[in-house]
């Protein structure tokens, strides 16, 4: 299941292994004190977030667990079980009903796909389901041995408990660990502040109705005040991040259950007896689904959608802006308010007898011509500058907020660089081309791209007639 292959390619030291199953072992610890610290007093904890949490880090890591992560979080199953003062055999019964759901769970979902593990996947959910149920049931089996020996209760009580209690955590815990960003990668993504999402009053405006809704079942309680969030939920399902949205929905579940149990929430009937706590469980689990379903979708739908409009504004083989996509782009920067009263600088490129180089080396041959000099002429360009294909050897760019003197020095740049440099073909031949550019410049923003584009390629026509190889300012 390696999907990073900078991660997969270095072998992890026997260090690193040490300090990911040390890990395992200190959130299994930190967890279960947490689940025994929150249970009631001789029953089983209501809510135990530790096996969702293992099962959820264990699913994202880069390589399969080792014996040293399976002994490290017996330990820590075992270390806080001692701690909380369970006797040595109550705490190895847990265990055999903790680690079973866990082990299924993992057998399940780390031979899923990954767009289906991280729920990234139209059809992701009905999987995440099956993986849950099954990682459930398997827990529910150990219950139906472990639960008359700990607790006197039936079997048939003992599978639907412990079921019942997987089913919750996993429902609202595994989402938010499988949809959790990379924080490392995330904070390189933004390393600037200009790269950070932009906060928007109106963004709010989903998580204030999710809010109000809440209140508003605390306020008027019944039966009915458990579900006046679901349709907050959806909202904010279509407006936030998949992640956001499963943190969204654990915090429902958490919170209508202690909301609930604390007398917060009154829901006209009491949830005292062992049935009615299980039905409750399983129907917040379920209602859950759908706002994370929904975020499933339109993760799908805007992945889907990114790609069609980078296929739709790029150039198939030389992988820069086309001719529609560098209009567009050139329009709307050109448009930007904080770049008015800025110079700026259009180029037109041709590559010089291009049709000889089809002659000589093919049509394929050709194709890599133009696909180097898409890579050279990109490499001497700065970050803000616009590089695309106009069509067959023709390239343009735009330099905002670029002198002419500048401009002239960029082209330079491109023309001498694409000189020297040297094309290998798929077949072993070499060859050199050169390139004629023309420049336009204006001192101020004109928002008229196809004029400064003429006026480009009039003085590209210039260089053509003078000899090629060189710049002429327009
Ligand atoms: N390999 C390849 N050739 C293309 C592509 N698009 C256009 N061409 C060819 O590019 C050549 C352009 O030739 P011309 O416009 O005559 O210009 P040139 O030979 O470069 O001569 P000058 O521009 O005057 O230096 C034509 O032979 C087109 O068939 C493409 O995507 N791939």
């Amino acid at each position: 299941m390696t999907e990073n292959p900078a991660a997969s390619d270095v072998l992890p030291t026997s260090g690193d292994k040490f300090r990911a199953a040390l890990f395992v072992g200190v959130v299994v610890y930190f967890c279960s004190i947490f689940g025994i610290l929150t249970s009631p007093p001789g029953v089983l904890a209501a809510y135990w977030p530790t096996n969702a949490v293992l099962l959820g880090i264990l699913i994202r890591r880069s390589r399969p667990p080792n014996w040293l992560d399976w002994l490290s979080a017996f330990a820590g199953y075992l270390v806080s079980d001692l701690v909380m003062a369970h006797s040595l055999s109550k705490g190895l019964l847990l265990i055999c009903t903790n680690l079973p759901g866990v082990i299924t769970g993992y057998l399940i979902f780390s031979r899923q796909p990954k767009p289906y593990r991280t729920l990234r996947h139209p059809r992701a959910m009905p999987r995440f389901v099956l993986g849950v149920l099954g990682a459930s049931a398997a827990a529910g089996t150990s219950g139906i041995f472990v639960h008359p020996i700990l607790f006197g209760g039936s079997p048939a009580y003992g599978f639907a408990f412990w079921f019942c209690t997987e089913l919750v955590s996993y429902m609202g815990i595994l989402p938010v660990l499988l949809t959790m960003p990379n924080v490392k990668r995330w904070l390189k993504d933004h390393r600037r502040r200009a790269d950070w999402p932009s906060f928007r009053l109106d963004l709010l405006a989903p998580l204030l109705a999710f809010a109000v809704s809440l209140g508003l079942g605390v306020h008027w309680g019944g039966p009915g005040a458990i579900l006046y969030a679901v349709p907050a939920m959806l909202w904010c399902a279509l407006t936030y991040s998949l992640f956001a949205t499963a943190g969204i929905t654990l915090f429902f579940c958490m919170w209508t259950l202690l909301a609930i149990s604390s007398g917060v929430l009154q829901i006209g009937a009491a949830v005292d007896s062992p049935l009615a706590v299980m039905s409750l469980r399983v129907g917040l689990s379920l209602t859950a689904l759908a706002p994370l379903t929904v975020a499933s979708v339109m993760v799908a739908r805007n992945e889907l959608l990114e790609r069609l409009q980078h296929a739709a504004s790029h150039d198939f083989l030389t992988h820069v802006l086309n001719r529609s996509g560098f209009l567009t782009q050139a329009g709307e920067l050109l448009a930007t308010p904080q770049l008015l009263r800025h110079p700026v600088a259009v180029l037109m490129m041709d590559i010089d007898h291009f049709k000889k180089v089809n002659d000589t080396y093919g049509h394929d041959g050709g194709d890599q011509v133009l696909a180097s000099f898409a890579t050279v002429a990109q490499s001497c360009l700065r970050g803000g500058d616009l590089l695309g294909r106009l069509g067959g050897e023709e390239f343009a760019v735009l330099l905002p907020g670029c002198s002419a003197q500048d401009a002239y020095t960029i082209a330079q740049r491109i023309c001498d660089a694409f000189a020297a440099h040297t094309v290998a073909l798929r077949d072993g031949r070499q060859l050199n081309n050169t390139v004629s550019i023309g420049v336009c410049c204006a001192p101020r923003i004109e928002n008229d791209i196809a004029a400064m584009l003429s006026a480009a390629d009039t003085a590209l026509y210039r260089a053509k007639e003078n000899g090629r190889n060189r710049v002429e300012l327009a």
